[in-house]
């Protein structure tokens, strides 16, 4: 029997778990107000006050760090990889501090599993699972175009593939013998195209591709991007964050809480209301690009993440709208958290071998 700690550090949340073998424990989901994060300087500086949350679950499920027998956190941004658990090792963590491949509050995953597996003073294995840089992408969906710079494939790896295999089970069938369109709807929003197994094309969830999201602006025209950039009114931060942590919802209606902006519209707010639906547009458009990467062989649409509990969003706005192009299957939230334990145990049950990062190719 095996008790495995599980991190999932989210842009608006903190999700925590435990569990025993394959059953959950406890589990506690902390939301972050913009206001409370943008104190810190940087997302690094944000893991004493992650782990202070993750202490005070321990405490609350009545569970020593001592008599934990794994942790697994979500996996953030790296160099590309392949699917699978990874070892968190010291090039992942100086990767991950110094956000050498980009800043995501994921990268707190393997951070805060490594600072508790060293502070629990006996070296509990930490790891990470699928993480947000598997790339699977097909070449020809790599083309941005320009050869300058290539797309790239950042998405909700883990809850993308985790459903897809849940769905594909539905079916009576395996992930590897079935095509999807799976929409993650969280802080960001990715949209993929799953064919036969693989992710072969995906938007970038977390700069500048994309439908637009509760924190982040999405595909922009670039014309009017490249006037912002040069017309002095603003700094080169400013910019960044205009395209990820307040662009979107943030940018449209003051919040990227889904629940205040759908309360807002209740109390008449017409302007939150056409920006929520306008997003909810831009999905739709992004399942039929993703449904016409896989040649309209599409088994079925599968729509998760927080987003997905909003049935005033999901039943007008997505699904009625989508239903022409194949069946659909909601799995709100998702199940990110099981994913990572099931994950970690097969490493500790050793039924697969946990692969080493290596920050060089
Ligand atoms: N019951 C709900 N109804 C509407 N929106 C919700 C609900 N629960 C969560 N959300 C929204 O989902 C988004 C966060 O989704 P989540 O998948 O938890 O994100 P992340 O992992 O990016 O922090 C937020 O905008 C939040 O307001
Ligand atoms: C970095 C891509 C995954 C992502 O956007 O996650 P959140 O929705 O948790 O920000």
């Amino acid at each position: 029997m095996s008790v495995v700690l599980v991190i999932n550090p989210g842009s608006t949340s903190t999700k925590l778990a435990l569990f025993r073998d394959s059953e959950m424990i406890g589990e506690h989901t902390i939301r972050h107000s913009p206001d409370e994060l943008s104190k810190f300087p940087s997302l690094y500086e944000q893991r004493e006050f992650r782990k202070a949350l993750i202490v005070r679950f321990l405490e609350s499920v009545k569970h020593p760090l001592s008599e934990i027998d794994a942790i697994i956190g979500r996996g953030g941004m790296l160099r590309p990889l392949e699917g699978g658990t990874y070892a968190v090792n010291e090039e992942m963590i100086e990767d991950l501090r110094l956000a050498k491949y980009g800043e995501h509050a994921s990268n707190l995953g393997a951070i805060l599993a490594n600072e508790l597996s060293l502070e629990s003073g006996k070296g509990i294995p930490a790891y990470i699972a699928d993480p947000v840089v598997v790339d699977e992408m097909e070449p020809v969906a790599k083309f941005s175009g320009h050869p300058d710079y290539t797309r790239r494939s950042i998405f909700h790896a883990l809850n993308q593939k985790a459903v897809a295999r849940e769905v594909a089970s539905r079916y009576g069938k395996k992930y590897e013998e079935m095509n999807f369109v799976v929409v993650h709807m969280g802080g960001g929003i990715s949209i993929g195209a799953h064919r036969r197994g693989r992710v072969v094309d995906v938007n970038n969830a977390l700069n500048g591709d994309g439908p637009f999201s509760p924190e982040r602006a999405g595909t922009l025209p670039l014309t009017g991007l490249i006037k912002l950039c040069f017309s002095n009114e603003y700094t080169k931060d400013e910019i960044r964050k205009l395209i990820k942590g307040k662009g979107g919802l943030m940018a449209y209606t003051g919040t990227s809480d889904c629940q205040k902006v759908q309360q807002a519209i209740l109390d008449g707010d017409r302007e939150s209301e056409l920006a929520y639906k306008a997003m909810a547009y831009q999905i739709v458009k992004w399942v039929g690009r993703m449904a016409a990467a896989l040649s309209g062989e599409v088994d079925a649409i599968i729509i998760t993440g927080g987003i997905a509990y909003d049935s005033r969003f999901m039943v007008p706005w997505l699904t009625e709208k989508l239903s022409f192009i194949a069946p659909i299957n909601v799995v709100p939230g998702g199940n990110e958290e099981l994913s990572l334990a099931v994950a970690c145990l097969r490493v500790l049950e050793g039924s697969e071998k946990a692969k080493q990062y290596r920050g060089k190719s």
